[in-house]
């Protein structure tokens, strides 16, 4: 892993003014934040650099605005969450560049902290723009970065700032990168890796990736019945992209040349309706009936998951085994979920998952709390499992 910089070698910063770019991009529902969780994780920061008596002047987007001000995408919306965090008084300046941000800078007393509007307001934003990036580092005498989950943009906030000021990684942004680095840096072998959800064609780049990779890829979800299709596998009306055969068979002859092992299901369970608590059956995955679909893996192909889990010392996952959001076809899903909770919290495992469905996964299994870590990441998280350069991590290089 490239050595950064982190708040740990930011001494004496009483009274300057640190931008801190963050990840406030959080769901909202009739005007109120439904889930803080990325609040939550950038507040140590925060309150680490205000007890050091820094200005705290955070930067953030929020939403896709495209380069101009949208009044549902003000961050103005998002303060009031940000307070309640933090239980601390947040400021707000109107925009993030000239006079309100200036005005607002200047009213600061040291360890205060402000909340500037929606970077994304301005195009220079996304374009990284010159002129731009050098207009938000007037503002500032130094950079922390602590949003990895934007850090695959490589915008004015996100890239741009670390050229002009001296670049610190927040503690989010090091927690994050010390558990990737765990996950397939440098990890403890053998490495297993889950890979499921709906689709293969989203996930071309990962699978192709993480095959040289890992000792082990299990593959589950819906992507599991193109692979069982490419060899040939009648899936029935199962979710497939058959167009996809030959990418498959290319990932199945990668994996055998890097030596990894790859697991599919040989079991599975099967339903006529997408619907919660449709009628179902197990079958072997030979047998599939052509007039039902699978909607998850079988007990039997759970078990070989949970033997591969037992062997791991690593584990890295993306992407559910089955359709969990409708019980009972949740039910793989959840088993292997509590059994690399249970390794985790011995000691035996290192587990790191991400991805917005695999987070809702693992919280109705009831264990996100016991992972070693979940990225709070969608986008970026993705990119980095498919071996991916993030420009806003690469530009924090020491
Ligand atoms: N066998 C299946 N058939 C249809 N959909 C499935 C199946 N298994 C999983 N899925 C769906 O995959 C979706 C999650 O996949 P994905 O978006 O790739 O996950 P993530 O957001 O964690 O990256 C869920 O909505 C789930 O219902
Ligand atoms: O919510 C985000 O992405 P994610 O849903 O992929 O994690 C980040 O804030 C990045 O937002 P963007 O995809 O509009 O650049």
């Amino acid at each position: 892993m490239p050595a950064f910089k982190t708040l740990d070698d930011l001494n004496h910063i009483a009274g300057k003014r640190v931008l801190v770019r963050v990840d406030l991009n959080v769901p909202v529902s009739e005007g109120r934040v439904t889930d803080a969780t990325r609040i939550e994780r950038v507040a140590s920061t925060i309150r680490e650099l205000s007890d050091k008596g820094a200005k705290v002047i955070l930067l953030a987007h929020f939403g896709r605005p495209k380069g101009q001000p949208v009044g549902d995408m003000s961050l103005s919306l998002i303060a009031s969450a940000v307070e309640d965090v933090l239980d601390r008084a947040v400021f707000f300046a109107t925009d993030c560049i000239g006079a309100p941000a200036e005005d607002a800078i200047a009213r600061m007393n040291n360890g205060d902290i402000l909340l500037l509007e929606n970077t994304r307001f301005h195009k220079g934003e996304e374009k990284n723009e010159a002129d731009f990036t050098a207009a938000l580092a007037r503002n500032g005498d130094i950079y922390v970065n602590d949003a990895f989950s934007a850090a695959h943009r490589a915008h004015a906030s996100t890239e741009g700032l670390a050229h002009h000021l001296p670049a610190y990684a927040g503690r989010t942004m090091q927690a994050e990168l010390e558990a990737l680095e765990k996950g397939l840096g440098n990890p403890s072998r053998p490495v297993v890796a889950i890979v499921g959800g709906a689709k293969v064609s989203t996930k071309i780049d990962l699978l192709m990736n993480l095959v040289k990779k890992v000792d082990a890829l299990v593959i589950g979800g819906g992507m599991a019945n193109t692979f069982l299709a490419a060899q040939g596998i009648d899936v029935g009306k199962s979710l497939c992209e058959h167009d996809l055969a030959d990418t498959a068979r290319k990932i199945m002859a990668e994996a055998e040349g890097a030596g990894c092992s790859i697991i599919l299901p040989v079991d599975g369970v099967v339903a006529r309706e997408f619907k919660a608590g449709a009628a179902n059956e197990t079958v072997a995955i030979d047998v599939i009936p052509s007039d039902a679909m699978v909607l998850d893996v079988g007990p039997r192909s759970v078990e070989k998951v949970n033997d591969w889990i037992t062997k791991a010392q690593t584990l890295v996952w993306n992407g559910p085994l089955g359709a969990f959001e409708i019980e009972p076809f949740d039910a793989a899903t959840v088993s292997a979920a509590r059994h690399a909770a249970e390794r985790t919290r011995s000691g035996q495992l290192v587990s790191v998952a991400g991805g917005g469905d695999t987070v809702s996964a693992l919280h109705h299994a009831g264990v996100a709390e016991d992972f070693t870590y979940i990225s709070t990441a969608g986008g970026a998280f993705l990119e980095w499992m498919e071996g991916k350069e993030l420009p806003g991590v690469a530009v924090l290089s020491k």
